[in-house]
């Protein structure tokens, strides 16, 4: 058995990051940005009014000051002129500032009979004016990689970017093994359940960004397995769930060797999770998942999501672990790290009561892994702990 840490070393070897693609800014949103972007000019690219009011020389600003009307800017239509002594321009929000203007006084604190402005007694302070550039300057870079969010793709619109460079999307075909299952939906016979994780991993993969593919359910027979493999091999990633131990009709290691699977690693120190296998297969990578709902799932967010980041070439990074305080005593741990499914509540974890791994009621509750690391010494309630949020 290796270690949780070792088996991803493994799996990120196998996971190079794959290539770009160039998608119109609509389509980049939650995609990794493969190549960094610049500003093509400053932002806002003049001197803008940030209210509707009159701009003038400063020089003018004082209560009572009388000034000549001599025109209008707005948004998207400037005042071709220069203000001169005595003048100002009526002016909306977003019109560019004219040359002789560094002021904008807002049109509550001015009195306006034709042509001739009055300014107030109480005049709000402020200049009421974005600099050229204020936001961002030409050549401003959003760097990569990095996953685009919402903010990030109304910059780039800003920046003028109107197509962007992303990583190709990872794709994922999820097979479950095992002559008891049978499709939501489908009648189940007296010994026969229903295929569950496999849609937890799907919505996993996609949720971080992959295509996810479910395949037909595989039975445990070599011919059946084949061709499952058969019909997954154009992805990048085949997740396999099931048939992995050590049982009779534990196959899949066997039939993926068979099919030219070259193992890389087969048994990790984890619970759950351990008869996890991994390989290259062709092109792609087979990642072989235990049949128990909940090891399925977990292995899902402890190794199949860092697969997916590092092929979306955000790196090889391990799952974000936070700190929180437990919430009971706990004692030692064994020889297999331990994922706990816990709830955790303004910063304090507690583990659920049953840790079985077939509990997807116990693991849908959970909002969190309670991280025990291999061989951990006893822990007292307060302690400090690792967590991984889900
Ligand atoms: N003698 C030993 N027996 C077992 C060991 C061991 O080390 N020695 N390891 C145990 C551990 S730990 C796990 S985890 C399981 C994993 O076994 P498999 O990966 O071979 O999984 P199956 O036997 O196919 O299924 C286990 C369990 O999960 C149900 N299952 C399978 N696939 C699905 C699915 N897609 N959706 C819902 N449920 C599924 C299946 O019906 C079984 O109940 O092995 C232990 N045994
Ligand atoms: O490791 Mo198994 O995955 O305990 O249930």
């Amino acid at each position: 058995m290796i270690s949780v840490d070792e088996a991803l070393s493994h799996l990120f070897a196998l996971s190079p990051p794959r290539e770009a693609e160039l998608v119109p800014l609509r389509a980049a949103a939650g995609r990794v940005l493969a190549k960094p972007v610049s500003a093509l000019r400053d932002q806002p690219p003049f001197a803008a009014s940030t209210m509707d009011g009159y701009a003038l020389g400063s020089s003018h600003a004082h209560p009572g000051a009388v000034l000549n009307v001599v025109g209008e800017a707005a948004a998207g239509h400037r005042w071709e002129g220069r203000l001169g002594t005595g003048e100002a321009l009526r002016i909306f929000t977003g019109a560019p500032l004219p040359p002789g203007a560094d002021r904008v006084i807002i049109q509550e604190d001015v009195t306006r009979s034709s042509s001739q402005l009055t300014l107030n007694s109480d005049l709000e302070s402020g200049t009421h004016i974005r600099p050229a550039g204020a936001d961002f300057k030409a050549g401003h870079e959003v760097s990569a990689p990095r996953r685009l969010g919402p903010s990030d793709v109304a910059l780039l619109a800003a920046m003028g970017i109107g197509e962007v460079w992303v990583t190709c999307q990872p794709t994922v075909a999820i097979i479950a093994t095992g002559d008891e299952l049978v499709m939501p939906g489908e009648a189940p016979g007296p010994d026969q359940i229903t295929a569950s994780n496999i849609f937890g991993l799907a919505a996993l993969a996609e949720a971080e960004g992959a295509k996810a593919r479910i395949l037909p359910i595989a039975r445990d027979t070599e011919a059946s397995l084949k061709s499952a493999f058969s019909l997954a091999k154009d992805a990048d990633l085949i997740v396999t769930v099931g048939g992995a131990s050590v049982g009779d009709h534990d196959l899949v290691g066997a039939v993926a060797q068979a099919q030219g699977m070259e193992r890389a690693f087969y048994k990790i120190a984890m619970r759950p999770g351990k008869p996890l296998m991994a390989g290259r297969m062709g092109e792609a990578v087979m990642l072989g998942l235990p049949g128990n709902p909940v090891s399925a799932m977990v292995c899902g967010h402890i190794f199949m999501l860092p697969m997916l980041r590092a092929m979306m070439g955000l790196g090889a990074m391990a799952p974000s672990y936070q700190e929180a305080r437990l919430g009971t005593d706990l004692p030692a741990n064994g020889r297999r790290a331990h994922y706990m499914r816990a709830r955790v509540t303004n910063g304090t974890v507690t583990p659920a009561a049953s840790q079985d791994s077939a509990l997807l009621s116990v693991l849908a509750d959970a909002n969190a892994l309670l991280v025990r690391q291999a061989h951990a010494p006893a822990a007292l309630a307060g302690e400090t702990v690792q967590i991984l949020p889900i």
